[in-house]
């Protein structure tokens, strides 16, 4: 069975048919809905979509870096996942260290212009080195300020103190698996300027019932063919580390977006998903053994039969 694809693909038929067209901050326009609810069962397998190849290997790795409270791009780099290369990029060329030609609106024109492509191409790599080799220069520009990783792992309170707000969840769901406070929140009003990207998947929260665990969590706003076929899979594997660890099965995973929308530069792509039949759904092995969820690495998750069909490309909005 594998529901999953149909239930994304319901949704990309449901803005390409209801979608009301709105300009967006990146520039590049979209079509929106406001409001929509999605259900994932997680027993039927690994919802990574097999109308098209998603990367598992880049949401392990990003969700890895959450879990280790991580906020600076090195960490990615060195696992070769460049999902957020380009928020730290902005970072550097919009400060006055950045001594380069001129990267104004870099997302749009590197769409646009081949020859600006080649000079923003090299730019590009030039960020990527100093991030990795460069101690003081990752420190500066590879960090993405209070991210996830800080929100989920060290929230700071108004005294200064931090709070882990995954373990309080973990150790909850032990303790008290009735809980209605399983609740994890990204977002931080005082936080918003201190961060390169306020988070899009802003909360999250666990619910158990007959030794199952599911997940709900909420966007505020959604790529549906780049960012969300990457949060699906995201969540689906955080609630089944957090299963793994407080020994029980998955249950369902719930979605929430608000402003859910196609950039109209992924039209023609979504058409081209449509076009092709779902296939069955991968399953995840956790490695036995693996007691914390914070000592996973990604040798410790393996992805069993996932057989998609090819990758569709398409161009990040910045
Ligand atoms: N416009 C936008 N959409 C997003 O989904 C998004 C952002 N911005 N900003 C922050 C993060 C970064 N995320 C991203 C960024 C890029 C891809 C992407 O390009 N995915 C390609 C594969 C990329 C690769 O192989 O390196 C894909 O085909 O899924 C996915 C998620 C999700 N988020
Ligand atoms: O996990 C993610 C992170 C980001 N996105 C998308 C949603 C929007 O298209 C952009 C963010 O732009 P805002 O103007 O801040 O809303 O990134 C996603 O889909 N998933």
């Amino acid at each position: 069975m594998n529901q999953a694809d149909h239930t994304y693909l319901q949704l990309c038929r449901y803005i390409l048919e209801n979608g009301t067209k709105k300009e967006d901050r990146t520039g590049t326009g979209t079509l929106s809905i406001f409001g929509y609810q999605m259900r994932f069962n997680l027993q039927e397998g690994f919802p990574l979509l097999t109308t098209k190849r998603v990367p598992f290997r880049l949401i392990a790795s990003e969700l890895l870096w959450f879990l280790k409270g991580d906020t600076n791009v090195r960490y990615l780099l060195q696992h070769n996942n460049h999902i957020w290369d380009e928020w730290g990029f902005q970072k550097w060329v919009t400060s006055s260290d950045y001594d380069g030609p001129d990267m104004t609106n870099f997302g749009l024109r590197s769409q646009e212009d081949e020859a600006f492509k080649a000079i923003y191409e090299a730019q590009m790599q030039r960020y990527q080195e100093k991030v990795l080799h460069d101690d003081d220069f990752a420190a500066l520009y590879g960090d993405l300020g209070n991210v996830y990783g800080k929100q989920w792992r060290s929230w700071e309170g108004a005294n200064g103190q931090t709070y882990d707000q995954i373990q309080y969840i973990i150790q909850e769901i032990k303790r008290n698996p009735d809980s209605r406070r399983l609740v994890c929140s990204a977002w931080s009003a005082s936080d918003l300027e201190h961060q390169q990207l306020p988070p899009c998947h802003y909360a999250f929260q666990f619910y158990v019932v007959d030794g199952k665990l599911s997940c709900m969590f909420n966007m505020r706003s959604n790529d549906v063919f780049l960012g969300l076929p990457f949060n699906i899979a995201s969540y689906a594997l955080l609630t089944h580390l957090i299963a793994h660890e407080c020994q029980l099965d998955v249950g369902e995973l719930i979605y929430t977006g608000a402003d859910v929308h196609i950039y109209s530069n992924h039209i023609e792509q979504v058409q081209t998903q449509l076009t092709r039949d779902p296939k069955k759904l991968p399953t995840l092995t956790i490695k036995p053994g693996v007691a914390s969820i914070f000592d996973v690495e990604l040798d410790d998750l393996q992805l069993n039969d996932y057989d998609p069909h090819p990758t569709i490309k398409a161009s990040v909005a910045v």
